[in-house]
């Protein structure tokens, strides 16, 4: 998996508002109802992320999920990190 220049970065950014770049990470943050909620984003997410063989590093804290993708084994930003991201706002959408 290639590693993505900053204007795919900045394009593929468009397409999901609600994560920020943060060198060679996004990050966003996922507010629940509550605690059970929250774990029960976390446990879609590690369904999708394992299909995808791409994995968040996931703050729990409470209510609220601090998600950050990068592609460790790239050392920074791929593809793999836009289309989990996608498939989380999907999560936290329907959540
Ligand atoms: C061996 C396994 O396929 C790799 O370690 C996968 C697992 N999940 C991963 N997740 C993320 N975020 N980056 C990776 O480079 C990665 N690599």
């Amino acid at each position: 998996m290639n590693l993505l220049d900053d204007s795919a970065v900045r394009d593929r950014l468009a397409a999901v508002p609600e994560w920020r770049r943060e060198g060679d990470e996004i990050r966003r943050t996922i507010t629940a109802a509550d605690f059970p909620a929250a774990i029960r984003i976390v446990d879609e997410i590690a369904v999708e992320a394992e299909k995808l063989n791409h994995h968040p590093d996931i703050d729990i804290r409470w209510r609220t999920l601090h998600l950050v993708l990068s592609t460790h084994d790239a050392g920074g930003l791929t593809e793999l990190d836009f289309t989990l991201a996608a498939r989380i706002d999907e999560i936290a959408a329907g959540a």
